[in-house]
């Protein structure tokens, strides 16, 4: 039977009682299936590429075409009804008794067999991250350095590892303006890399696939870094008007060498997984047909090793240059402030952002 006015009103008023906020994907679905079920198809102009909430509206109403009202109101209903019945919307794994509920918008975390798991879940995007993103990862990296397990690991969803920083993140300007935007990314971005410098047990990266920007940086902070055969490794810095950040213009050089942190660093040489490796920067590469099932066995192994002395072994290492790093960490992100507000940096995000809009 199809749902009726009235079950369209009883779900309009359930989606204000939701306890937890559905994240934006399913909230742009909603908008759309309740305006097509009330107006009709989409034939509204398009919004300026710059407007980016009305254009997201847009684009997911028009994606409807010409499904009924009635269909919609149907659609309508029915999400509703599986997300008030769904407790964790976001996350698709049921947390065990050990942990505590995560509800993340742009995460999957699990923890079993001794490893946290923090995944990347914004696979329509590459796993590019966004400023509710950069939030999440530091609550997750909290929660697994205060759990039980013994290792934690960072991998992607879907076909990328990630895209780096979301570029649409320099769009949403505040008051202040570019200025002021500026400065709240420099106090994001130093909070965000000393998470992983001050993270207190052994981090594994399990790339599964191309990591670009800060995604690739960051491996420098992390004690092992597994690929897969078909990852990349590209930071494309000097062509985005921005400079490295992560620590690695300190770590890059160390663990590869000058000349060839430069190549990577300042003039954007993308790096296959083989050439990442025998850089150094990945610790061994796994064809990607077994990547999975080896990397797994070898840290459910690695998991079993007694979770303290892990820790106590990380510390070690990491406290001969963690004031060093946490010193990097802050001049990258005051030279960074300063690019962000460059004409190259705008004139790049701008030449993304017409792309994307196919200008
Ligand atoms: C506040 C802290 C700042 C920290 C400083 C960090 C700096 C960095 O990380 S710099 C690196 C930034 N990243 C990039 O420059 C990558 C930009 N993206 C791309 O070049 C490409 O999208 C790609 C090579 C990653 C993938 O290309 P392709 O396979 O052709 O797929 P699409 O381009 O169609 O991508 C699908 C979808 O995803 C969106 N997307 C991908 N990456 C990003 C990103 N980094 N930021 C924003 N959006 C991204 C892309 O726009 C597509 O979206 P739709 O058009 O809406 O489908």
């Amino acid at each position: 039977m199809r749902a009726s006015q009235k079950d369209f009103e009883d779900a309009m008023n359930q989606v204000k009682l939701l306890k937890k906020d559905p994240g934006n994907e399913v909230k742009l679905k909603l908008y759309a299936l309740y305006k097509q079920a009330t107006e009709g198809p989409c034939n509204v102009p398009k919004p300026g590429v710059f407007d980016l909430v009305n254009k997201a509206k847009w684009d997911a109403w028009s994606t409807l075409g010409n499904l009924p009202k009635d269909s919609a109101r149907q659609n309508y209903v029915d999400l509703v009804s599986s997300l008030s019945s769904s407790p964790e919307p976001s996350s698709q794994v049921e947390p065990r008794a050990d942990e505590k509920p995560a509800g993340y918008e742009t995460l999957v975390v699990t923890s079993e067999d001794g490893i946290t798991k923090i995944m990347f879940n914004r696979p329509t995007k590459k796993n590019a991250i966004s400023t509710r993103m950069y939030e999440e990862i530091m609550l997750a990296l909290k929660a697994a350095s205060e759990d039980k397990s013994a290792l934690t690991v960072l991998t992607g969803i879907g076909d990328y590892y990630c895209s780096g920083n979301d570029l649409t993140n320099f769009t949403d300007i505040p008051p202040g303006g570019v200025e002021e935007k500026a400065k709240s990314s420099h106090i994001l971005l130093r909070n965000f890399v000393q998470c992983f410098i001050d993270f207190p047990k052994p981090l594994i990266a399990v790339v599964n696939g191309p990591a670009v920007g800060i995604s690739v940086t960051l491996l420098g902070l992390f004690d092992a870094v597994y690929a897969s055969d078909r990852a990349t490794f590209h930071t494309p810095f000097s062509a985005l008007g921005q400079s490295p950040e992560g620590c690695s213009s300190y770590t890059f050089p160390k663990i590869m060498g000058s000349a060839k942190a430069t190549e990577m660093l300042v003039f954007g040489k993308k790096l296959t997984a083989g050439e990442a490796c025998a850089q150094g920067l990945v610790t061994e590469v796994f064809p990607d047909s077994t990547f999975q099932r080896e990397v797994w066995t070898r840290l459910k192994a690695y998991a079993k090793l007694p979770a303290n002395t892990l820790r106590v072994s990380k510390n070690i290492i990491r406290s001969r240059e963690r004031e060093k790093l946490r010193a990097v960490n802050a001049e990258e992100c005051i030279t960074l402030e300063e690019r962000w507000q460059s004409e190259d940096c705008m004139n790049a995000i701008m030449n993304f952002l017409s792309r994307k809009a196919k200008l």
